[in-house]
């Protein structure tokens, strides 16, 4: 129902370098023509600035060209590798869209400043007729070297494309897409009707000021002329703000879909949160953001669909706001698990042999062999409060290492080996020599760990925290660590956690001797940030793809099946009763065929897919939105 029928032909003069394809093709033939070459970068840097000159219009094309041909010692065999590596650089939207250039192929153009010698198989093979391709042509020696060029063709002069289009005497409208001020000009020259500047790969401000529209994709450039097209709704037009810092294979994924992505190192806090999240429908952050019922009402947030915590804990989200407003939220439930065990084994091992005490005095040159206040873990009595993933993942390594497990959990658990369960966390606090936190954060556990809970605790126990940081009394520790009654502590969480990198880490723990502190990097290994950088965002691609829930950690689990020859309509609402009656009353009004449909609920919300054929009237769309109660509609195809 999205296909425009187009009443006036429409003629789609597309540029080839940077637009059709990511790269400007002479300068990748100069690099592989100077591949090896010694003088290689100088005079592929010569090329590019002359190119970019160009394009920026700073110099004349005729000009331009001359002096990059010139700079150019390649030959025949170069441009047929160029032509392989051009065909891999087609640009994504173009890519995605290939079925929409083979059917209207008759009316599609490449006018390009480049070569037909490699543009032409590189655009054929999308479904361009070749015909269809206007572009300069090399001319070559008898031993296959380019000499030049065709300086006949129109291609070839200054305003090159306005010459050619008053040559060609389009019949219709035409519609010119590119990167470049050249592809402006003929827009300026009236020959073009409208000129959208594409920006997937390069973004020119002297371009896109003159433009009719600025698109960053091809999918945004059919979605705006109503033409039928891969994506329903053109992902270039969806923000992505990933925080603090996540793995770049999340950005990639993002990108590779065609989403506009912006990455920010660290956290922000409310205020900075609230300006950023404009426009954002999908948010990645880790621990530090918090994303609060503030941030979640502000008028700025109104376009968010689904947030990632590129992490295990979403104590920082409003997960019942988020439910509220119909956005999905996702997390690593298990990526960092094994991690933080390992991180937890490693300090008891370090502070139960007092090796931070030794290892300091023999950087003040002082050698000090002892056994004294050294001990193994074997034996040992280790309390674990919490035995959720990561306090069973600990239990297991740390029986096989030789230790006696305790735990205590707000659940009832099931012992893991020979765990055994404590009924009360009093009872775990005076048996264990080794203390571990691994609850949750919710709020209800701030503080859990208080001057109370420390003086129950053996004499010189050993105390971890790599849960969060408001889950114990910083100041309680800090006493009992002075009054000896904990032996050491190994802490990685804070009640408040500097926001980057350049801010100050402020503490009472500082300074403190046998005291492990890190900067909440549990779960920062290589490995696991590398798994949740793709775990999270394949959770969320699933959901605005497909529509898919599961996993999700708020939010009625649905796993949906691949769409297929269907549109989907995806509705949200409060969970009221009678919204399904009133959604199939209107499929039913206007005798829309039903694929296929689901419904899932949670107290508070109702989530129902519905697969339908293809032809159906638009107004469909505006009565279910108009639906009492409805939260979020929205479409897929
Ligand atoms: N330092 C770091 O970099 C990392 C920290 N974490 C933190 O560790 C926490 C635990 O992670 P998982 O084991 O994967 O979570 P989980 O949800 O599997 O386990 C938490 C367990 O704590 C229990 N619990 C909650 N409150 C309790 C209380 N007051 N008393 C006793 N038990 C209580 C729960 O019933 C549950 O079994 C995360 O929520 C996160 O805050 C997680 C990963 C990395
Ligand atoms: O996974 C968690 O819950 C963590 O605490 C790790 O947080 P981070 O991603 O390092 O900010």
């Amino acid at each position: 129902m999205i296909t425009k029928t187009v009443e006036q032909k429409i003629n789609y003069v597309i540029d080839f370098d940077s637009t059709f394809t990511k790269v400007e093709g002479l300068d990748e033939l100069a690099a592989i023509a100077l591949k090896g070459h010694k003088d290689h970068d100088k005079i592929v840097g010569e090329i590019k600035a002359i190119t970019d000159k160009g394009m920026a219009g700073e110099i004349g094309f005729a000009e331009s060209l001359k002096a990059r041909v010139n700079l150019l010692p390649a030959n025949r065999e170069h441009v047929e590798t160029l032509i392989e590596f051009l065909k891999g650089k087609i640009s994504d939207s173009f890519a995605r869209n290939e079925a929409f250039i083979r059917e209207n192929a008759a009316n599609i153009y490449i006018v390009s400043s480049g070569f037909k010698d490699f543009i032409v198989p590189v655009a054929t093979g999308m479904g361009i007729l070749a015909e269809n391709v206007f572009a300069n042509t090399f001319t070559y020696d008898t031993e296959g070297n380019i000499t030049g060029y065709d300086v006949t063709n129109l291609l070839s002069q200054d305003k090159g494309k306005v010459k050619l289009l008053e040559a060609l005497k389009f019949d219709g409208e035409v519609y010119a897409i590119g990167d470049g001020y050249t592809d402006y000009e003929m827009r300026e020259a009236g020959l073009a009707t409208k000129f959208f500047a594409f920006t997937e790969n390069v973004e020119r401000q002297k371009v896109t000021d003159k433009a009719d529209e600025v698109v960053a994709s091809f999918d945004e450039f059919l979605y705006i002329n109503g033409l039928t097209r891969s994506q329903s709704y053109p992902k270039s037009k969806i923000k992505v703000l990933l925080l603090e810092n996540v793995h770049p294979k999340a950005v990639e994924a993002f990108k590779i879909e065609g989403f506009q992505v912006e990455l920010l190192k660290g956290a922000l806090d409310e205020e900075e949160l609230i300006e950023k999240i404009k426009g954002v429908s999908i948010l990645g952050l880790r621990s530090k953001t918090n994303l609060t019922k503030r941030v979640l009402q502000h008028p700025n947030a109104s376009r968010l669909m689904t947030v990632g915590a590129f992490c295990i804990g979403t104590n920082q989200i409003d997960l019942a706001e988020c439910e509220k407003r119909g956005i999905a939220v996702f997390n690593a439930p298990y990526s960092n698990t094994r991690s933080v065990v390992e991180m937890a084994i490693g300090e008891m091992i370090i502070l139960t042999r007092d090796i931070l005490t030794k290892s300091n005095k023999m950087h003040e040159g002082v050698w000090d062999k002892s056994a004294k206040n050294s001990y193994e873990i074997r034996g040992k009595k280790l309390g674990l409060v919490g035995y959720g993933s990561i306090g069973t993942q600990l239990s297991v390594i740390a029986e096989a290492m030789g230790m006696q497990v305790y735990f205590y959990d707000a659940v009832d658990k099931l012992a893991l080996g020979n765990a055994k369960k404590c009924k009360t966390l009093e009872e775990l606090l005076g048996i264990s020599d080794f203390i571990s936190m691994h609850v949750d954060g919710r709020k209800t556990n701030t503080n859990i760990i208080g001057e109370k809970e420390f003086e129950m605790m053996k004499d010189n126990v050993i105390f971890i925290n790599l849960s969060r940081g408001h889950v114990v009394d910083i100041k309680a520790l800090v006493n009992a660590l002075k009054s000896g009654k904990v032996w050491g502590a190994a802490v990685d969480v804070f009640p408040y956690e500097p926001k980057t990198n350049d801010e100050e880490f402020i503490n009472e723990l500082r300074g403190l001797p046998r005291v492990i502190l890190t900067p909440h990097v549990g779960g920062s290994t290589e490995e696991a940030q590398a798994n949740i950088g793709e775990f999270v965002p394949s959770k969320l691609l699933q959901f605005m793809n497909n529509g898919s829930t599961y996993g999700s950690v708020n939010f009625p689990e649905l796993q949906l099946p691949a769409l297929e020859n269907a549109h989907r309509l995806l509705h949200i609402h409060q969970n009221v009763p009678g919204i399904l009656a009133k959604i199939n009353n209107i499929f039913a009004k206007y005798n829309v065929n039903i694929q296929g449909q689901y419904l899932k609920t949670t107290t508070e919300i109702g989530y129902v897919i519905t697969d339908i054929s293809k032809e159906y009237a638009d107004e469909i769309i505006q009565e279910l939105k108009g639906i009492d109660n409805t939260i979020k509609f929205r479409m897929l195809y």
